[in-house]
Order: C-alpha cells, then sequence, then structure tokens
C-alpha cells in the first residue's frame, strides 16, 4: 500500500513560510530549497499553438479555394448541348475566341453528357463544320456578346487568391503573433488583427480596491501611506526637491495580499495601474521582453502619476549566475537591464512608481536593491490572530452570518493561514450552506469547512477493518506524544477518515503565532512526527509504507537543527546547509558533512527511542483514544484530550480581546462576530 499517512505537524518552522495546517507538505529541505516553488514557467515556444495554427490556414486556404472552385466550375458541354440552351433561350452572355465559345446561363440546367454536373458557366468548342448562324442568333435573343473573356477573368482572380491566400494568411497569422506578444504583457490579448492594447491598463475608474479591502496588515499599510499621499499630489513633493521612492519591494510569503496592496495603493491615491508578472517576460521571444519593459514604462510615464506593479520579480531578479535561475539567461538578463535602465531614467519627478512583489526576497539580485531601485521593501507577514479577525471580517461583509458565528473563534483556530486561505475558508463555508439550502452561514458550517481545507476532502473508501485500526493506532500515536510533551502544540484534530494520500490525519496547531523555536520544541516535533511509527511498532510490531511522510518531516528537522540552526554541539554554531544550494559549494569538507550527518542521525534515533519509551509507559491512554476513534472516526480538540485524560494546556488569555476593537474595520461590526 503506498497510501500515507499524514499529520498535523508535518511542517518545519523553517522560517515565515511555515503554516502548521499543511500536513502533507514536505518540510524545507535545504536540499530542495532550489527555488522550486512551483510558480514558475520556463519560457518555452507553443509548439502545439503553432501547429495548429498552420493545420486551420491550411483547411481555410483549402475552403477558401474550393469556393472559388465551385464559382469557376465552368462545365465543358458540346456543341449540340450549348445549341439546346441556344434554343430555349437560356443563354445570357457569350465569349468567343476563335472556335471556343464560353459563357453563362441564365438558368442553372444540367448537363446530360457531362455526369450530369449541374451548370451555369460553361465552355464549348464550335465545330469548324458548324454552318449555322450563330451570332445572329444570339443577337436576336438579346444575349450579350462580349470581346472580355468573363469567365476566365473571374477564374484568373479565383485562381490568384487561391494561390496567395494561404501566404496572405499565414501573414497574418504573423502578425497577429507579433501583437499578442506585444500585448501579452498585460495579458490584453489583441485578438485577429484586434489592435490589442498594449498593457494592461486599468483605469483608475476601476480599481475599485481599497485600504478597507485590506485587513490585518495594518503596519503594512503605513509604510504605503506615503506612496499614496505622493501619488495623489506629487507637485506638492516636487515642489519641495524631495524625490519619491522609485520602487518598492513587497516581500512576504504567497497569499498574504501583497497583489491585493498594490492594487489598493493606485485605488486609494486613484491613479492607473499597470500590472505585469515578470515570468510573463521571459516567456517572450528574445528582445521582446526588454522592448515590453520599455513600452510599458512608457505608457506608464504618459499618465503619470501611475503605478507599474511587477509580480514574480524573483523570476527575473535573481542574482545574476545564481543557482536556479531560470531561462534564456539573455532574456532574463535583458529584462531585469531594461528595467534597472528604466528606473535609473527617472528623474524624480515623473510620479511613476514601481511595486514589484516576491515570496524570495534573499534570491534577488542585489543590483535591484540598490538606492534608487527598489531601495525600499515591505515585509508582508502572515496576518496573526487580530490581523486574521480583521481579514474574516472584510471577507464575510457579503455574507449572512448566523447568530452563533464567533469570527473570534475561527481566527484563533487558523494559526499560520494567510489572507488568501481565509478568503477561500469564507468562500467554502459560504458554499457548504448553500449546497445544503441554509440562509445562513453557521459556526458549524466554518468548522466543517476549516476542516475540509486543514484536513483535505474526505475519501469515499471503505477501509479493512485491520487497516483502520492500525491508522488508529498510528494516528493516537502522533496525538499522544503531542499531548504529552511539554509546549508542544496542541491537538487540534484527529482523524481516520481518509483523505486524499492519506489514510489518517492528527493536526495540532499553536494556540499564539510561534515565530521562533528551541530545541526542545523542535525535538518534541520529531518525537511526536514519529509517534504514528513508534505506536505501530509498539503495538503490532510492524513498520508500515505509512510512515514516509513522517520521516520525511522528522529527518528535514533534524538535518535543520543539525545544519542550519546551530543546535548540534559536535557541529557548533555554523551553518552547513545553506538556505539555497548544494552544502558542497558552500566549502565544508567532506569530514564535516559526515559529521553532520552523523548527528542528523543521532538525534532521529534519539528522539524514535524516546517515542516508543513514552507510548510503552503510557499504552492505556494510547488505547483509549484508539477505542474513540474507532467509535467515532474525528475526534475534535475536546474530545481527543477527554479520552486520553489529559487536561489540555490552558491557552493564553486577552489575546484577541484587545486589538478585537482595534482592527475591526469601522463599518463591519454590524455584521462582525457574535459577542
Ligand atoms: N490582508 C488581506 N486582507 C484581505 N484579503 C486578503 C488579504 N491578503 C490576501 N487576501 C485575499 O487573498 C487574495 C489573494 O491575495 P494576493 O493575490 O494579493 O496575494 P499575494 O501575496 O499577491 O500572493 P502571491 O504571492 O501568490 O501573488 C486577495 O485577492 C484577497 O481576497
Ligand atoms: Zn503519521
Amino acid at each position: 500500500m503506498a497510501e500515507q499517512r499524514k499529520r498535523g505537524e508535518g511542517d518545519t518552522p523553517a522560517d515565515q513560510h511555515w503554516r502548521p495546517w499543511r500536513t502533507e507538505g514536505v518540510p524545507e529541505d535545504p536540499e530542495r530549497a532550489d527555488g522550486s516553488d512551483g510558480k514558475r514557467r520556463s519560457p518555452k515556444i507553443k509548439w502545439r499553438n503553432v501547429l495548429l495554427t498552420m493545420l486551420l490556414v491550411y483547411l481555410g486556404s483549402f475552403l477558401v479555394a474550393s469556393w472559388f472552385d465551385v464559382r469557376n466550375d465552368v462545365v465543358t458541354i458540346p456543341y449540340t448541348e450549348f445549341n439546346q440552351q441556344v434554343a430555349a433561350r437560356n443563354v445570357t452572355e457569350v465569349y468567343a475566341k476563335g472556335d471556343t465559345i464560353q459563357g453563362e446561363l441564365r438558368e442553372q440546367a444540367t448537363s446530360a453528357t457531362n455526369e450530369n454536373r449541374a451548370y451555369t458557366l460553361f465552355q464549348t468548342e464550335r465545330p469548324t463544320f458548324a454552318q449555322d448562324n450563330l451570332l445572329a442568333t444570339l443577337e436576336q435573343q438579346g444575349t450579350i456578346v462580349r470581346a472580355t473573356p468573363v469567365v476566365e477573368q473571374r477564374g484568373l482572380l479565383g485562381n490568384m487568391l487561391s494561390a496567395f491566400l494561404p501566404i496572405l494568411l499565414l501573414i497574418a497569422f504573423y502578425v497577429w503573433m507579433f501583437r499578442r506578444q506585444q500585448s501579452m504583457m498585460g495579458g490584453a490579448g489583441g485578438g485577429l488583427f484586434g489592435g490589442g492594447r498594449k498593457s494592461k491598463l486599468v483605469d483608475p475608474e476601476t480599481v475599485r480596491v481599497t485600504f478597507a479591502d485590506v485587513a490585518g496588515i495594518d503596519e503594512v499599510e503605513d509604510q504605503i501611506d506615503e506612496i499614496v499621499d505622493y501619488l495623489r499630489d506629487p507637485d506638492r513633493y516636487a515642489a519641495l526637491g524631495a524625490r519619491a521612492p522609485r520602487g518598492v519591494l513587497l516581500a512576504g510569503p504567497p497569499g498574504t495580499g501583497k497583489t491585493l496592496l498594490a492594487r489598493a495603493t493606485a485605488g486609494e491615491a486613484g491613479v492607473p495601474f499597470f500590472s505585469a508578472s515578470a515570468s510573463e517576460f521571459i516567456e517572450m521571444i528574445v528582445g521582446v521582453g526588454a522592448q515590453r519593459v520599455r513600452e510599458l514604462f512608457g505608457e506608464a510615464r504618459k499618465v503619470a502619476p501611475a503605478i507599474i506593479f511587477i509580480d514574480e520579480i524573483d523570476t527575473i531578479g535573481r542574482a545574476r549566475g545564481g543557482p536556479g535561475a531560470l531561462g534564456g539567461h539573455d532574456e532574463r538578463e535583458q529584462t531585469l537591464n531594461q528595467i534597472l535602465t528604466e528606473m535609473d531614467g527617472f528623474s524624480g519627478s515623473e510620479g511613476v512608481i514601481v511595486l514589484a512583489a516576491t515570496n524570495r526576497a534573499e534570491v534577488l539580485d542585489p543590483a535591484l536593491l540598490r538606492p534608487g531601485r527598489f531601495d525600499r521593501t515591505i515585509m508582508v507577514h502572515s496576518p496573526d490572530a487580530a490581523g486574521r479577525l480583521a481579514i474574516l471580517m472584510v471577507h464575510t461583509r457579503e455574507v449572512p452570518l448566523a447568530e452563533d458565528v464567533d469570527l473570534g473563534a475561527v481566527a484563533l483556530s487558523t494559526p499560520g493561514m494567510t489572507g488568501a486561505e481565509l478568503a477561500n475558508l469564507v468562500n467554502e463555508a459560504a458554499l457548504l450552506a448553500a449546497r445544503r439550502g441554509e440562509k445562513f452561514v453557521t459556526q458549524s458550517l466554518f468548522s466543517q469547512a476549516l476542516e475540509k481545507v486543514q484536513l483535505g476532502a474526505a475519501r469515499n473508501v471503505v477501509m479493512p477493518e485491520d487497516e483502520r485500526r492500525r491508522t488508529a493506532y498510528h494516528e493516537a500515536g502522533h496525538a499522544l506524544l503531542g499531548m504529552l510533551q511539554p509546549g508542544a502544540d496542541p491537538v487540534r484534530k484527529i482523524s481516520i477518515i481518509p483523505r486524499g494520500r492519506a489514510l489518517g490525519v492528527t493536526l495540532s496547531t499553536p494556540d499564539v503565532d510561534r515565530y521562533g523555536y528551541d530545541r526542545e520544541y523542535l525535538r518534541g516535533r520529531i518525537v511526536g512526527a514519529l509517534g504514528g511509527m513508534a505506536a505501530e511498532d509498539v503495538v503490532f510490531d510492524v513498520v508500515t509504507t505509512g510512515a514516509e511522510s513522517d520521516l520525511q518531516t522528522s529527518t528535514a528537522i533534524a538535518r535543520q537543527m543539525v545544519g542550519r540552526w546551530g543546535m548540534s554541539e559536535k557541529v557548533g554554531p555554523v551553518q552547513i546547509y545553506p538556505a539555497e544550494g548544494d552544502p558542497r559549494a558552500a566549502g565544508f569538507s567532506d569530514e564535516m558533512l559526515s559529521i553532520a550527518d552523523a548527528e542528523v542521525r543521532r538525534i532521529v534515533e534519539e528522539c524514535y527511542a524516546e517515542a516508543t519509551t513514552k507510548l510503552r509507559a503510557h499504552h492505556g491512554q494510547l488505547d483509549a483514544i484508539v477505542e474513540a476513534l474507532l467509535k467515532k472516526e474525528t475526534l475534535d480538540e475536546p474530545e481527543v484530550y477527554a479520552a486520553a485524560g489529559i487536561e489540555r494546556p490552558p491557552a493564553p488569555v486577552g489575546l484577541l480581546q484587545v486589538s478585537q476593537q482595534e482592527s475591526a474595520p469601522a463599518g463591519a461590526a454590524g455584521d462582525g462576530p457574535a459577542g
């Protein structure tokens, strides 16, 4: 069974990216920290599109050509048949050259000799021995006798068109491609021949986002206030000879609202907002990226004061030659250089401010951060409990909440969640309410949505009884050790309902947002992570594949304790595993590296021994949790502690009450949390 169990303590508290509820995440391992954050797309020519378009062009020209063929359907008929049509007064036009006669019929006829083809255009040969006075007959019938070859001319035009049409279409296609490239930066795809706008310029009117929509990151708003003030009245600053900041870097984990903040800045200041994603620049064909940057800045200058927002700046702004640098170096560097040149070219009075966002400020090229460029960095952190409450209030503005909803409690139970995740949580709860036909979103719906968001959606499989029992012991092992460990994060939920790739889940999150971790806490985390495997070992004397991700977690924590955080005496306070790249590149000797490996192994082994010892000593409590689990499948916080007979450590008081009024946006109080 390749299934894996996962648990709430899955992640490493490596840094601010840490999100405790993300149960399946592989912890940040120095070896893997190569910048593959999944967001980057490598530049590639879309061959599929090219092939598809060529096929379309071919088909198109084929169709058009055959249409002309139909129009050109000159049927060769015998002279006798022609004579019949003349006699029937059905010939409107003829053109004759020598003995060849071409012409058009008034009404369609069917050729008896030529495969019964219907025709109006015809051609025939007049036999030299024909004695009739054709011209006289035709003139007498009022038929137009032309000197210009009507049919042939039309045929010629058709032939020319069908010969040149594919070429015309191809040219059109290239023009279109080129325009698309040009407009791609802003995502405004100008269609076929459509003079697509060159970059996505959101008119000031359409940027409706203001600071009222951004919550929980007040300290960031304060820093950005200055920029809003400047953009509102750049002349006032210019008159005093004050130079405005040119570039501001917004750094922080994904989903913390960097894009939102940039839009809100434009919205507050009432200035146009140009946005582009850096990865789009390097997807372009060589040379276009830099040109697009030039145009982008040019457009912004024209309508200044304005904001240019460049998302994912790290994709082009990585330190040159650094590891994981992506794409054609040329393109990346040209684009970066162009941005730097543009920013250097600011005289300071243009009123154009460049905001850039990144999840990885540490990998940026120092050249980007020099004075006159992005010389200001604003850190956007994951919100704390009060911030989460404020964000929840913003996102529930339009959601009808039931009386019993306590957003404060929701905020407390979601440590580590970002604004984007909280928005998603609210939406999941509203979706649940809609699906059940409820009028209001209740607290219980919030809990269910949280469970889905934190643990993943339940899978509909029936587990064999022995497997279920083993899973219950595995999860109970995690939970019990988490509860026994002093100072460990409280256990929030434990479940043996299979979800995603996991057979069961144990979730534990801290009461207060944690920012730093000591050795004891980390060791406790490793003990807890190994608790599942240890429980299976103690009770069934087996090792199963279910512990794979637990081993990943514990190994990663141990590695970082030894190699990054100086928590091993033998290795000492040195960083062996760099934040990025190969440890060997950091210049440590093989001897040092093998000492570190041994230390990692020692820590994990000690923790494993501690886990089995503790579980043996508390076998009764383990069994009690398992019984409760097998009965109820999912236990929440009070139930787990009750089953184990352990008192839950007291939550710090007064955490939210104080800041609640402070950060609650005015006007949102009415539909805020009950109480
Ligand atoms: N502080 C916040 N207040 C209110 N809503 C927020 C906040 N932070 C994030 N959100 C919600 O999450 C959504 C996504 O946020 P946004 O795209 O701005 O994050 P980001 O930091 O730019 O992420 P990424 O780094 O992935 O681009 C926003 O549209 C908003 O609905
Ligand atoms: Zn486990």
